[in-house]
């Protein structure tokens, strides 16, 4: 299993180590167009191998797309991050180009490849891949669902001051600080909703720690986090892998699903070999189901900037 990320700045390095702690890719490929960036990262992490036990090979390349010939899985992070006081949809301008022209070059080595776009705004950069690449929509798949959950599930545990491992809970809609959807009526503590738990004002303030979960952590760093989506994207990257069949809210191609067409946006569904193996279309409420339509305005709005 042959894995490339593109990009190896703070995120794109949190992937590449995560996965290669996982232990179960024969090779990550990093790429980045800095001068020797990617191999001075890849030698850093092949030198904590024999320390955190893995076997994964760690090859770095300086825009030599020859190296990531034949990956299977592919992840896409190159580009700016924010900065305090910044939205992720300001970062189009910069990021549509780099986006584009790395999706390519990557198809033109590895016709076979899952594409993970992580770089923002994200689900319209998914859509970008989708257009720019013609390729099935079963393997382009956008990463922020399985981020925006795990602060959601990080801000329940805190609410219910109960273990993390007790919570469940999902985001879906738009990667955005305005178009997450936490499905706080479907979240659980042991399979007990959290409403049985929380006053009304407490899971107001879980929803809304969990929607500027990003803009917080820019603000506490000055650039965007890295840790919590290196280990969201590797959790992606290791169900397609492993085939492990498992269901995280991603970003998707909709057609039809809760009502939508023609747009990337994030939505449950079962991850595989096949990469996106289903689109999982739940029950929602009236009130979750506006929300939803909201957010997916506001995708729109995003990618009718793009000139594709
Ligand atoms: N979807 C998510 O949940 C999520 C989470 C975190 C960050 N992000 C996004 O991921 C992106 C990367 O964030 P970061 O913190 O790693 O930024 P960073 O600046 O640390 O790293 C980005 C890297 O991309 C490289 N790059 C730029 N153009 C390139 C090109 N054409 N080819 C190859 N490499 C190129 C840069 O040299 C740099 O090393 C940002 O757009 C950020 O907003 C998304
Ligand atoms: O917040 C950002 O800009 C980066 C990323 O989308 C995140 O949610 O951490």
């Amino acid at each position: 299993m042959k894995v490339t990320v593109v990009g190896a700045g703070a995120v794109g390095a949190s992937c590449a180590e995560y996965i290669a702690m996982k232990n179960f890719a024969s090779e990550v490929v990093l790429l980045d167009i800095k001068e020797g960036y990617a191999e001075g990262k890849a030698m850093d992490l092949m030198q904590t191998a024999s320390l955190n036990g893995f076997d994964t090979k760690i090859t770095g390349s300086t825009n030599d797309y020859g190296k990531t010939a034949n990956s299977d899985i592919a992840v896409i992070t190159s580009g700016i991050p924010r900065k305090p006081g910044m939205t992720r949809e300001e970062l189009i301008g910069i990021n549509a180009g780099i986006v584009k022209t790395v999706a390519t070059s990557l198809l033109e080595h590895s016709p076979n490849v899952t594409i993970i776009v992580v770089s923002n705004p994200m689900d319209t950069m998914t859509y970008l891949v989708h257009k720019a690449t013609g390729l099935p929509k079963n393997r382009i798949i956008g990463m922020g669902g399985a981020l925006d959950s795990a602060r959601f599930k990080y801000r329940l545990a805190q609410a219910l001051e109960a273990p993390i491992s007790d919570v469940d809970g999902m985001v879906i809609g738009g990667h955005s600080d305005k178009g997450m959807v936490p499905l706080i009526g479907h979240a659980t503590r042991n399979s007990v909703k959290v409403s049985e738990f929380l006053s009304e004002e407490k899971m107001n303030w879980v929803v809304e720690e969990t929607k500027v979960g990003g803009a917080t952590l820019t603000g506490l760093l000055g650039t965007s986090a890295w840790y919590a989506p290196g280990a969201a994207v590797s959790s992606l990257v290791q169900a397609i892998a492993c085939d492990q069949k498992k269901m995280f809210p991603c970003s998707s191609l909709l057609e039809g699903e809760y009502g939508l067409n023609d747009i990337c946006i994030g939505v449950p569904v079962i991850l595989g070999k096949n990469g996106i193996e289903k689109i999982v279309e739940i029950e929602l409420s009236d009130a979750e189901k506006a929300k939803m339509q909201e957010s997916a305005e506001g995708v729109k709005k995003t990618n009718g900037l793009l000139e594709v």
